[in-house]
């Protein structure tokens, strides 16, 4: 099954002479259990697409399919995001600074309209490798990979199908980026989850994703496995700059 299918995507941002078309004619097929990952430079678009997905970016043209369904307008109901979670770069700004991880598991929760919280709760937090004792803290009180690890378990209260990963590694130290990340592809084996993903770390998409596309300027210059990345064989010559880049900061 086809568990996400974009085509010829357009977004765009303000108007007539403020307009930016951050995203134009983008399309890709993620099918259900993979992984697909968006590389390309800062401003190349990859954020907006996620952002249109999930009703953050009002403006937008194109079909876009979840599981089937076609999406419309900025509008998303409680059914998508039963389906449809995403994570955020930051997981400083992405949780509220008064509320324990108790309070931010069970009102999500409680949102989607489950039962059982309590024993939700302990499991969401055995899941993403959190013991029981960061239970009752503040987002204060807990590590930059710890937030992230009680984001993503909020992200999977409601047991979505396809997750939505914004940089989910890249506001982290990186001597935690490496469990953030095999926690993630744990989740994914363990949950048959789709995954769509932004990051501007080749070597991290290569690690992570079945298939990725390059973006440059709003657009998707090239579709490839992660395979072909590995083996530094893309055809497009952008593809290939970006590889080459990648490999000169190692
Ligand atoms: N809310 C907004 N209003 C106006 N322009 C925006 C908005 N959000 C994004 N843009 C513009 O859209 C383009 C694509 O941005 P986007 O954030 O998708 O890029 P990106 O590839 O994810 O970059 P980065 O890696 O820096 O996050 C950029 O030119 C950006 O300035």
């Amino acid at each position: 099954m086809i568990a996400l299918d974009i085509k010829g995507l357009n977004v765009w941002f303000g108007y007539a002479h403020d307009r930016v078309d951050a995203v134009k004619g983008a399309c890709l097929e993620v099918k259900q259990g993979e992984s697909f990952g968006l590389v390309g430079e800062s401003g190349s678009g990859k954020s907006t697409i996620l952002r249109a997905i999930t009703g953050l970016a009002p403006h937008w043209s194109g079909s876009v399919r979840i599981e089937g369904e076609a999406l419309s307008g900025a509008k998303r109901d409680r059914r998508f995001f039963r389906t449809v979670q995403m994570v955020f770069q930051d997981p400083y700004a992405s949780l509220h600074p008064r509320h324990t991880v108790d309070q931010v598991l069970s009102e999500t929760l409680h949102l989607h309209g489950l039962d059982n919280i309590d024993k939700r709760v302990t499991e969401l937090l055995a899941d993403v490798g959190l013991g029981q004792r960061f239970r009752f803290r503040y987002p204060h009180q807990l590590s930059g990979g710890q937030r992230q690890r009680v984001a993503i378990a909020r992200a999977l209260a409601g047991e979505p199908d396809i997750l939505l990963l914004d940089e989910p590694t890249s506001a982290l130290d990186v001597s935690v980026q490496a469990e953030v990340l095999n926690l993630l592809t744990d989740l994914r084996a363990r949950r048959g989850l789709t995954y769509l993903m932004v990051s501007h770390d080749l070597p991290v998409i290569a690690h992570m994703c079945d298939q990725l596309a390059v973006m440059r300027n709003g657009e998707i210059v090239e579709v490839m496995s992660s395979d072909t990345l590995r083996t530094g064989t893309p055809r497009h010559e952008y593809s290939q700059e970006l590889l080459r880049a990648s490999v000169a900061l190692q």
